[in-house]
């Protein structure tokens, strides 16, 4: 360290996208507690927006409806890894976002533009005001929300291994279904026109399809530690 001085690393920003069930929550939250960074799950956001529309009446398959009310709802979104929380007009909703009516709705919400333009201009803002860093997690967060981040992973896994997994999640469920849900729900992600689901040229793939879940965080916390080395 030069003259001693006390060095303070830099904020680092971690942006991690990838389709559903390949590990994004569980290494995004695990990652940040690690390294002391702040965490964003940007699905609940989405989630967060459609569960609003449908207790307000909107007509989720009418784009022009749900961009006449994006502004309407405030999201607020806490951003401890330990504890992250999420709020629809001061009212939680961490619960109510993870039914299937929602799971079901939010593909189509979330590709209205003025839906990603709102929650866009959120996670930069959070982005933005964490002082030593921050995981983001999403779609299109190396490619469009934050296409500077210092380090973009993008997670892969195969079919089978998701649905297992969701369904291991979800009582009653039958992998069957829910691996025909879920591909359902990534084909439309990847195929909308605004920011679809996407991996950055700049981001380091990584296949979950045969890992731990301790291995995966224990290789995204190494592709970290590295870049703040300047490696
Ligand atoms: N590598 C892994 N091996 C086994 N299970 C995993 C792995 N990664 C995540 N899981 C489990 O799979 C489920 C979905 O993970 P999650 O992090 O919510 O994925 P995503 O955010 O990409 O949808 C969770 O129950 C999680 O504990
Ligand atoms: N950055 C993002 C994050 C999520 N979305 C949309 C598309 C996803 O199907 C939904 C829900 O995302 P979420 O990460 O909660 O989905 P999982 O069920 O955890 O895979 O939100 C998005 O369009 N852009």
């Amino acid at each position: 360290m030069e003259n001693g001085a006390a060095r303070t690393a830099p904020a680092v920003i971690v942006a991690i996208d990838g389709p559903s069930g390949t590990g994004k929550s569980s290494t995004s939250k695990a990652v940040a507690a690690q390294l002391r960074l702040n965490y964003l799950d940007t699905g609940a956001q989405y989630r967060a927006i459609t569960w609003w529309m449908v207790a307000n009446g909107v007509d989720t398959d009418d784009a022009q409806a749900v961009a006449a009310a994006a502004d309407k709802p405030e999201i607020l979104s806490g951003t401890d890894p330990e504890n992250p929380t999420i709020t629809v007009d001061g009212v939680d909703v961490a619960g109510p976002i993870r039914t299937q009516e929602v799971t079901s709705k939010v593909s189509a919400v979330s590709a209205v533009p003025e839906i990603r333009t709102r929650i866009t201009e959120l996670q930069r803002a959070i982005a933005a005001a964490a002082v030593t860093g921050i995981v983001v997690e999403g779609r299109d967060i190396g490619t469009t929300v934050l296409p500077d981040a210092d380090l973009k992973i993008f997670l892969t896994a195969a079919a089978e291994a998701r649905a297992a997994r969701r369904s291991g999640e979800l009582k009653d469920s039958d992998v069957k279904a829910t691996r025909e849900a879920l591909i359902k729900r990534d084909a439309a992600d990847s195929t909308r026109k605004t920011s679809p689901l996407a991996k950055a040229d700049d981001a380091v793939e990584v296949d979950t399809t045969d890992l731990t879940l301790p291995q995966v965080i224990e290789c995204v916390v190494t592709l970290v530690e590295e870049k703040r080395a300047g490696k």
